[in-house]
């Protein structure tokens, strides 16, 4: 298998039909150049999530990566933190993505303790956890699913556990969120993307890329019986949060 990345041209073309948007072999062949190009902050966000673990990850716990693609997040858990200071599980539903994953990891950081499954985010058994990461996946899934997934993840949270969130969000305010989106627009034009590719991934995003509000995100979380969830990154229309869940009688949130 290659390792090589390619430049994503997947939408440069006029397509008589444009197909919903899949994670299939053509999309995980260019994944890290289409990320970093399409999502505002994703190289920041990835590099404060191993400060956020240093802070927050119990020695030794257990992570998870939902919806890891090609395990981007345990590569950055790994650049900050000895092997010793975790065990992390990747789980992607895509076996494009999964294979790929797998070899960069045990090239990348041979020394960490981190697996990749393939399988189903909704439906998998899950094991206690410290920290859990879901870095724009929720984002995929049927929003009618959101709140149970949410809730297992929430029972599975050992107590003083954090989960994270990164999400493309809508705003509430129609105006506010037009202009959000038209200055997302520039933003892909600025890295290279042109209108007809801007305009092709819209439509394959359509009912596959269904964004909630920040205020949906929060309530949504504050129902579950997360003690206290933060925003902490925002850069036009999609942020990043995390959610705190108590520990009984002791002070919250510590290290
Ligand atoms: N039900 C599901 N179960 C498991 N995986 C799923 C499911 N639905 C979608 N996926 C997977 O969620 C991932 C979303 S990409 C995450 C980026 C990564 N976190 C990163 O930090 O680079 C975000 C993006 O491409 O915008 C894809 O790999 C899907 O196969
Ligand atoms: O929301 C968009 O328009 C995007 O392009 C974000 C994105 C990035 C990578 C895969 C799918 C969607």
């Amino acid at each position: 298998m290659s390792d090589a990345s390619y430049r994503d041209a997947i939408f440069t073309t006029p397509l008589d039909r444009v197909a919903s948007f899949s994670f299939d072999e053509q999309v995980v062949a260019c994944f890290p150049d289409m990320v970093r190009r399409s999502i505002p902050g994703y190289g920041q966000i990835l590099g404060m999530l191993g400060v956020l673990a240093e802070r927050h990850l119990r020695h030794g716990g257990h992570v998870y990566d939902l919806g890891c693609s090609l395990g981007a997040v345990g590569l950055a858990l790994a650049a900050r933190l000895p092997p010793e200071a975790f065990t992390l599980t990747g789980i992607d539903l895509s076996p494009a993505m999964v294979e790929r994953a797998r070899a960069t990891l045990a090239s990348e950081c041979p020394e960490h303790r981190i697996i990749i499954e393939q399988g189903d985010i909704r439906t998998i058994d899950y094991r206690p956890a410290s920290l859990i990461v879901l870095n724009f996946t929720l984002q995929f899934l049927d929003p009618a699913d959101r709140d149970a997934l949410l809730g297992r993840l929430y029972s599975v949270l050992e107590p003083g556990g954090v989960l994270i969130l990164s999400e493309k969000i809508v705003a509430e305010d129609e105006a506010e969120n037009a202009w959000l989106v038209e200055r997302y627009h520039d933003f892909k034009r600025a890295n290279g993307y042109s209108d007809l590719e801007i305009s092709q991934k819209r439509t394959a995003l359509e009912n596959v890329l269904r964004p909630d509000s920040l205020a949906t995100h929060h309530a949504r979380l504050a129902g579950l019986g997360f003690e206290r969830v933060t925003t902490w990154f925002q850069y036009l229309n999609f942020a990043s949060m995390i959610a705190f869940k108590a520990r009984p009688g002791g002070h919250p949130h510590d290290a």
